[in-house]
């Protein structure tokens, strides 16, 4: 038994501010996209991984992939990251547990990946997170309401990793009720399950900014370009 990844890829990288898919941008000579993917494909647990890209780029995002073996498909994906995830569940097959890993994530480790699937061996929904380093407040209209105990409060990352049929029932309902969430666990929440964390990595962010970038290079730097 082994798990399917789901890479969402069809954004369009606003915050990055550049013209093209922030994935297909360059970090130290390979694209974002690129090293994400080739994390899951050395993964021997990992027996497939769905793409969701963006309409116009399906077939660029196919070329660009195309010596990757496990890449079962390339899916055209929608408005929001939630809506891209939905259309690759709904050609979902023969799998018992489904990954959710951001294409803008390229420092995953095999180390974690291979943590979140024993965990989710034994818990039906498990997802990466680190303890908040800052505290967190709540603030409304530039006026803080409340501070949170910082002991309690975790930053949560992606792979997001659920039993198959619990993502598919939080994606449904999801759905049936029109809500959105910001990530995938949020949704199998209100579905009634609960999700358990695991130890997430610093190192594991998100590019978003273009200062994402210079933190990317440093992060290569550090690791000698290959421990992962
Ligand atoms: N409609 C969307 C929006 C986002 N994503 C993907 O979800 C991941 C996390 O999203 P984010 O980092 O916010 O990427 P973008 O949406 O591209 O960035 P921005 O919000 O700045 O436009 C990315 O890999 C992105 O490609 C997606 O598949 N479909
Ligand atoms: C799913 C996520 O990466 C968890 O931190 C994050 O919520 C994605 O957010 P975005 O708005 O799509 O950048």
């Amino acid at each position: 038994m082994g798990f399917t990844t789901i890479i969402p890829a069809a954004g369009q990288g606003k915050r990055m501010g550049t013209e093209i898919n922030k994935l297909f941008l360059e970090v130290d000579g390979e694209t974002i996209i690129r090293r994400t993917v080739s994390v899951f494909q050395e993964i021997e647990k990992c027996e497939q991984i769905f793409i969701a890209a963006h309409p116009n780029e399906v077939h660029l995002m196919e070329e660009h992939l195309k010596d990757f073996s496990k890449v079962a498909g390339v899916i055209p994906g929608g408005k929001e990251r939630q809506h891209s995830i939905n259309e690759v569940l709904k050609v979902l097959i023969d799998t018992e547990v489904v990954m959710v890993h951001d294409g803008a994530r390229p420092f995953i480790t095999h180390e974690k990946i291979n943590q979140l699937y024993q965990e989710t061996l034994k818990n039906n929904a498990v997802i990466l997170a680190v303890q908040a380093k800052d505290t967190i407040k709540r603030v409304i209209d530039g006026v803080v309401e409340e501070t949170y105990d910082r002991a309690t409060m975790f930053q949560v990352q992606t792979p997001q990793s659920f039993s198959r049929n619990v993502i598919l029932q939080a994606y449904n309902l999801a759905e049936k009720d029109g809500f959105i969430g910001t990530d995938d666990a949020s949704l199998v929440e209100r579905a009634g399950y609960k999700v358990h964390i695991t130890n997430g990595d610093y190192d594991n962010i998100k590019i978003t900014t273009h200062e994402d970038l210079i933190i990317a290079d440093s992060i290569l730097e550090r690791r000698g370009n290959c421990d992962v």
